[in-house]
C-alpha cells in the first residue's frame, strides 16, 4: 500500500495555520478576526483567577457561551479554523451576560450610599449609641390603595423584592408571591410568603383548610381560605405552569393532578352556619422556636395554635346536607417577621442578658431604649382580609391589647380565645418549678404530638414562670396566675 506524502493531506486551512504558528512575522489583525472582542479582559481575568461563580462582584454572572467548550458557538475550535479574512461576514461573538441590576442601581435600592467596611461602620457608632438604640415605633394605619403592578410569574422572588419600594409612609400593599402545601403532625398547611411596601421582611400566613386537598369538593364546605393577589392574573403571558408554580393551583399538586386556580370571583358559596374562623397573630422568636428556648412560650405556642386550629369544628345538625358532626379544622397562623416584640433579636439576645441581672422582660427592653412593645399589626390584618377572613374572627391570645391593636386596624374579633400554657394546664397550687425537671409534665400535655422543634412538648422551668409573671402582672396578658407566682 503506497503512503500518500504528508504535506497531500494537508488542506489550505492548514497550511494557513502552520503558517501563524511559524511564519516570521505575526498575522495581523486583517488575516485572523479577532473572534472575542465582546468580552472584557478584566472581567476574564478575574473569571480565570476563580471562577466566575465566586468572584466577589461576579457571583450572579454567566459567561455565555461556555469559552473553554469545544461545541460552543465561538469556541476557539482548530477543527473549524479557515483562516478567514476580515471581509468575512462577522460571526457571533461571545457575549457577556449578567443577570444582576447594575450595582450603583443595587445600592439605591437598599437605601446604602456605598458599601461601608464594616470597622468603619463599627467606628462610626459610639458605644452609647451601641446600645441605646432609638425607639421607632411601627406605622400602624392601613389603607387600600391599588396595589403595585403585578409581576410576571417569570420573574424571581428577589427580582420581586427589589422593585418593591420601601418607604415607611407608603400605604400599605401586599402580594401574597407564592403558596405550599406543608404536611404537619397536625394535618396539612399551606404556607402562603407575602411581600409588602411597608418593610422587606417576609411575613407568612399558615393557612389550615384541609378541604381544599379533597379530590371532590363536600356539600357542607365553607369557602375555601385562599388568598385574592395569589389567585389573581398576574400577568397576561402568564402560563399555566407558572401558576401552579407560585401555588395558584387547586386541589393536591401531583404529578397527575395540575389544575392552575381561577381568577377570584364574587360568586357565592354554600353558606352553613360555623364558629367564625380561629386565628393567630404569632410574633416571630427565634430563640423559642427554632433553639427551644424555654426563656418563653413562643414555640409551644405557635404548635399550640396549629394543633388547636386543626381540631375538627363541629356543625349543627339541621343542617340539610350534613352527613357528618364535624368538618375538619380551618384558619389561619399569621407570622409576623417582628423578632423580639419587634426589637430584633440583637437587642433581645441583650435585653436576655439583662434578664440575667435581674431585669425583666419590660425593664430590659427600656433599658435598651426601646418600648416594651413596638410591634404592629396593621401587615397581619391586609394578609387576613386578602385571605377573606375580614368577616369576624376568633383570635388566640392572651394579650388585650393584641386585640385592641387588631380592632383599631379593622379587623373584626368576634371572640378572644386564651391559650394556656401547657404546663400550667395541668398544674396543682403550691406545685412550683425549682428543678430542670417539672413533675407535673408526666401528666396531660407533655405527650401531644407536635408540628415544631419543640414538638408537643410543654416548656417550662423557672425562666419562663418569670417571663409568664411579668406579661400577667406588667403586659396585663389574662392568665391565671397561683397566689405563690403573684408573691414571688
Ligand atoms: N424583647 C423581648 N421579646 C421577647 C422576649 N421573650 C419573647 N419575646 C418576643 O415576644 C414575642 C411574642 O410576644 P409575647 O409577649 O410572648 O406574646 P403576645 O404575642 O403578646 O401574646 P400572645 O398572643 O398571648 O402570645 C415574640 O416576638 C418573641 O420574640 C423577651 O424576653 N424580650
Amino acid at each position: 500500500m503506497s503512503r500518500r506524502p504528508i504535506h497531500d493531506a494537508l488542506g489550505d486551512s492548514d497550511a494557513a495555520l502552520l503558517d501563524m504558528l511559524t511564519g516570521p512575522s505575526a498575522p495581523t489583525a486583517t488575516t485572523f478576526a479577532r473572534r472575542d472582542a465582546a468580552l472584557d479582559p478584566l472581567i476574564m481575568a478575574a473569571a480565570f483567577a476563580s471562577g466566575p461563580q465566586v468572584t466577589r462582584n461576579h457571583y450572579h454572572h454567566d459567561f455565555f457561551p461556555g469559552v473553554m467548550l469545544p461545541k460552543a458557538e465561538g469556541a476557539w475550535d482548530w477543527t473549524k479554523f479557515t483562516g478567514q479574512d476580515a471581509s468575512a461576514p462577522e460571526r457571533k461573538k461571545l457575549a457577556y451576560v449578567s443577570r444582576q441590576a447594575p450595582r450603583r442601581q443595587r445600592l439605591a435600592l437598599e437605601g446604602k450610599e456605598n458599601d461601608q467596611p464594616w470597622e468603619q461602620t463599627a467606628a462610626s457608632l459610639s458605644p452609647i449609641e451601641n446600645l441605646s438604640l432609638s425607639h421607632k415605633r411601627r406605622r400602624t394605619s392601613l389603607s387600600t390603595s391599588v396595589f403595585p403592578p403585578a409581576l410576571s410569574a417569570s420573574q424571581s422572588t428577589e427580582a420581586a423584592s427589589d422593585v418593591i419600594p420601601k418607604d415607611p409612609a407608603a400605604d400599605l400593599d401586599l402580594k401574597c408571591m407564592a403558596r405550599t402545601r406543608i404536611p404537619t403532625p397536625h394535618g396539612p398547611v399551606f404556607l402562603h410568603l407575602y411581600h409588602n411596601n411597608r418593610d422587606d421582611k417576609e411575613h407568612l400566613a399558615i393557612v389550615v383548610d384541609p378541604v381544599q386537598l379533597a379530590d371532590k369538593p363536600s356539600a357542607v364546605s365553607p369557602p375555601p381560605i385562599r388568598s385574592h393577589t395569589l389567585d389573581a392574573v398576574w400577568s397576561n403571558d402568564e402560563t399555566e405552569m407558572d401558576r401552579i408554580t407560585r401555588g395558584a393551583y387547586v386541589g393536591r399538586l401531583s404529578p397527575t393532578s395540575q389544575h392552575a386556580s381561577m381568577p377570584p370571583s364574587d360568586a357565592a358559596g354554600v353558606t352553613i352556619a360555623l364558629p367564625a374562623p380561629l386565628i393567630r397573630i404569632h410574633s416571630e422568636c427565634f430563640t423559642g422556636e427554632t433553639v427551644g428556648s424555654m426563656r418563653c412560650d413562643c414555640g409551644e405556642q405557635l404548635d399550640e395554635a396549629i394543633r388547636l386550629i386543626s381540631q375538627p369544628i363541629a356543625i349543627s345538625s339541621s343542617c340539610p346536607m350534613n352527613s357528618s358532626p364535624s368538618i375538619p379544622g380551618r384558619g389561619v397562623v399569621v407570622y409576623l417577621r417582628q423578632e423580639g416584640r419587634g426589637i430584633g433579636l440583637l437587642s433581645k439576645i441583650r435585653a436576655y442578658n439583662l434578664q440575667d441581672i435581674g431585669h425583666d422582660t419590660v425593664t430590659a427592653n427600656l433599658m435598651l431604649g426601646h418600648g416594651a412593645d413596638e410591634r404592629g399589626y396593621d401587615i397581619a390584618v391586609a394578609i387576613l382580609r386578602d385571605l377573606g377572613l375580614d368577616g369576624g374572627v376568633r383570635v388566640l391570645t392572651n394579650n388585650p391589647d393584641k386585640v385592641q391593636a387588631l380592632e383599631k386596624d379593622g379587623l373584626r374579633v368576634v371572640e378572644r380565645v386564651p391559650m394556656i400554657p401547657r404546663s400550667w394546664k395541668s398544674r396543682q397550687a403550691g406545685s412550683k418549678v425549682t428543678s430542670d425537671v417539672d413533675p407535673r409534665l408526666s401528666k396531660v400535655e407533655d405527650h401531644l404530638v407536635g408540628a415544631t422543634l419543640i414538638g408537643g412538648k410543654a416548656v417550662y422551668g423557672e425562666d419562663l414562670d418569670k417571663y409568664l409573671r411579668t406579661k400577667v402582672l406588667k403586659m396585663g396578658h389574662i392568665l391565671p396566675l397561683w397566689m405563690e407566682d403573684v408573691e414571688a
